[in-house]
């Protein structure tokens, strides 16, 4: 572990750098070394500059411990930016560059946070979506465009390289949790070729680890699931597009989607691993102080916890959730959330 954690920072477009305001201010309040470096990425930058994230950009991200990043996607009524360029040319290639391919997502109902379900009963369960495959890699294009013969394809990429290993990690996290029970999400009875892979990789993988109860469900019965008996699941294993929706809907059940934080992890520690909210960019809100930097303020924590400081993430944690407790329906922008979680952690 570094004796000071350098840490590159990405705020980003929309709410991300409000929430990226926040959660550095929570950061600064824990009290451990840690050294900041803004870089301007995102749909602004590449208006001004013309590039957004050039390959000697990435050397100088891969040059520090860990990344922090808001969101990225600037307006969507500007066609300069549509295609998800700097989604894509931005998020997603920083990912593969810096070989994520864990993206961990926790979801909790925080005590104190009234969730949308009727029953929501126990949720605690964590999402770990692979990072660098699927529909995601840009695998596919577009012939006859312009004809109403045109196709497209999008080609998921599933490797038994990419799969094993991030299936390994679905196993060893779920040794690390009480229940020890792994849930694959998948598409099997109709994505026959890459289902089939993640089914046999799964299979082979669980005769390691005995102690850990396996579960497998449809996608589809997944969000079902989700919402009526989330105590269904404890760790869910799933391809990059699949885990990208059902934690949409995971952050709901659980409070929101100001609620939830995400590590995109590289966790053989070759390349710097990178925390950020689930959330996207917001452009509805931006600007606004409107909105939550929680999200933001727990990927910290989720950030620390990598780093071995599991004391600074547990103050956090708690201060997080005091602050969940006490919230009520008192309407506070950004900064005021911001400023009490990092009052608080600086108190503890
Ligand atoms: N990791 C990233 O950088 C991501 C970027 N995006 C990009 O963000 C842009 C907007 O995407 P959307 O699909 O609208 O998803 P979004 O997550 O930005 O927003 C969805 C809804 O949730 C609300 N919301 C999001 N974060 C919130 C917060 N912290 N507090 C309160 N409310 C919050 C928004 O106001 C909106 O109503 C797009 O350009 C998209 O591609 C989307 C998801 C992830
Ligand atoms: C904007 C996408 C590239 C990513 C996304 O929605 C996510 O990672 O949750
Ligand atoms: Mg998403």
């Amino acid at each position: 572990m570094p004796s000071q954690i350098k840490l590159a920072v990405i705020p980003g477009d929309g709410i991300g750098p409000e929430v990226v305001a926040e959660a550095l201010k929570v950061l600064k309040a824990t009290g451990v070394d840690v050294s900041t470096t803004e870089f301007p990425f995102g749909a602004s930058h590449y208006l001004e500059s013309g590039t957004i994230l050039e390959d000697s950009d990435i050397d100088e991200l891969a040059t520090h411990d860990a990344i922090l990043l808001g969101a990225v996607g600037g307006d969507p009524r500007d066609p300069r930016l549509t295609g998800g360029i700097i989604e894509r040319g931005l998020l997603l290639k920083l990912r593969f560059a810096l070989d994520h391919h864990v993206n961990l997502r926790p979801t909790t109902i925080f005590p104190g946070v009234t969730s949308p379900l009727a029953n929501p009963g126990a949720v605690d369960f964590v999402v770990v979506r692979e990072g660098t495959e699927g529909p995601y890699v840009g695998n596919g294009g577009r012939i006859r465009t312009g004809t109403p013969h045109e196709i497209a394809t999008e080609v998921s990429i599933n490797t038994a390289f990419g799969v094993e290993r991030v299936v390994r990690f679905a196993f060893a996290h779920a040794m690390g949790r009480d229940r020890k029970k792994v849930t694959l999400v998948h598409k099997t009875n109709v994505l026959v070729h890459a289902g089939g892979l993640w089914q046999s990789t799964v299979d082979r993988v669980a005769s390691e680890f005995p102690e850990v109860e396996v579960d497998y469900m449809h996608v589809d019965a997944a969000t079902i699931f989700m919402v009526t008996k989330p105590s269904t699941f404890d760790v869910i294993v799933t391809d990059n597009l699949f885990g990208d929706i059902i934690t949409d809907l995971a952050a709901a059940i659980s409070g929101g989607i100001g609620l939830a934080a995400s590590g995109n992890l590289n966790p053989s520690g070759a390349f710097p691993s990178m925390f950020e909210p689930v959330h996207g960019s917001a452009p509805d809100i931006a600007g606004k102080q409107l909105a939550d930097p929680t999200a933001a303020i727990l990927s910290i924590a989720l950030l620390l916890s990598q780093f071995g400081e599991s004391d600074a993430a547990a103050r956090v944690s708690a201060a997080v959730e005091a602050d969940l407790s006490a919230r009520g329906t008192t309407a506070r922008s950004t900064s005021e959330i911001g400023s009490a979680i990092a009052d608080a952690v600086a108190q503890n």
